[in-house]
């Protein structure tokens, strides 16, 4: 496994895999990998001759107030694990590299509609964010296939719409949700939590659980049951941003004709941000 930071180099290698007709398959990160990130390594090793793992904390969609400065960085245990999991190739950017005119001279990439509501209403800009740099990894990459994280409910169904819009050529992958034993989505940010946080936060996978349940039971009050279930957060200790109830194709609120429903949570512990989500058939 090779580790590059430039851009040049990046094609250089990607040229001769090319050549070779190997397909290729990217998996983009922000590192501090855990076995959700594994997860992906090994369906796009699945997928491809080649992986390509990206990590780069992309400055465009983090907020002002948000952890762009603290995200943590650890990138040769990252390396040891993505060696472990498959991946051929490791791009590991600067912010200089990606941005070499700053940030506010940047071309961006605008997701209408699948980007608003949701994670979208709590942090501007952040699909923005993504989907700039996710269709930059897609030039720079030019991969067969691209595997992301239903963890990540709307940032999938973003990267999906963008790339259906702007005809690129890739086929993109959603991967399930990996847990910790008790529930939690494994993610990043878990590291914040201190350990009352830790024994809290599995409340959120829990709430989606019971919610579903009653969905799947019958109840189509959608809009109470959001209420509940945010109830039930805030009594349980986190100061919620939101839950949801969406139509699980186009993330709007669902109507009682939806079959398919995602439910859609967010809440804070302390000063992490955590997200999760469920899909439930009617
Ligand atoms: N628990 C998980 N299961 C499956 N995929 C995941 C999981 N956590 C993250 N991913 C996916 O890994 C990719 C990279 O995500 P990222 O590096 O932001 O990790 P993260 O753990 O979600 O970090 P953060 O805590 O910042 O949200 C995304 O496609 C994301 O959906
Ligand atoms: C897709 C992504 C790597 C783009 O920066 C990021 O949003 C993430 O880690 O989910
Ligand atoms: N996992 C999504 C990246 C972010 O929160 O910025």
């Amino acid at each position: 496994m090779r580790t590059v930071n430039s851009l040049k180099e990046l094609r250089t290698i990607l040229r001769g895999y090319r050549q070779q007709e190997k397909t290729v398959a990217l998996v983009p990160t922000m590192g501090n990998l855990h076995e959700g990130h594994i997860s992906l390594v090994r369906k796009a090793a699945e997928a491809a001759d080649i992986v390509v793992t990206s990590i780069f904390v992309n400055p465009m969609q983090f907020g002002a107030s948000e952890d762009l400065d603290t995200y943590p960085r650890t990138l040769s245990e990252d390396q040891e694990k993505l060696c472990d999991a498959g991946t051929t190739l490791v791009f590991a950017p600067s912010a200089e590299e990606i941005y070499p005119e700053g940030l506010a001279r940047h071309t961006r990439v605008v997701v209408p509609e699948v980007s608003d509501g949701h994670c979208g209403a709590s942090r501007p800009g952040h699909f923005e964010g993504v989907a700039t740099v996710v269709s930059m990894l897609f030039n720079m990459v030019q991969p067969d296939v691209a595997v992301f994280g239903e963890k990540d409910c709307q940032q999938l169904a973003v990267i999906r719409k963008m790339t259906q819009d702007l005809m690129l050529p890739v086929e993109v992958i959603g991967a399930p949700t990996v847990r910790e034993y008790d529930g939690l989505a494994k993610s990043s940010r878990n590291g914040y939590l201190s350990e009352e946080e830790r024994r809290l936060a599995p409340v959120i996978y829990q709430t989606l659980q019971a919610t579903a349940a009653k969905i799947a039971a019958g109840r189509e009050d959608f809009l109470e049951l959001s209420q509940e279930a945010g109830d039930q957060l805030r009594e349980a200790g986190l100061r919620l941003d939101y839950f949801n109830i969406a139509n699980s194709q186009t993330l709007k609120p669902a109507t009682r004709e939806d079959k398919h429903v995602t439910l859609l949570a967010a809440a804070f512990l302390g000063t992490t941000r955590l997200i999760d989500n469920l899909s439930v058939t009617r």
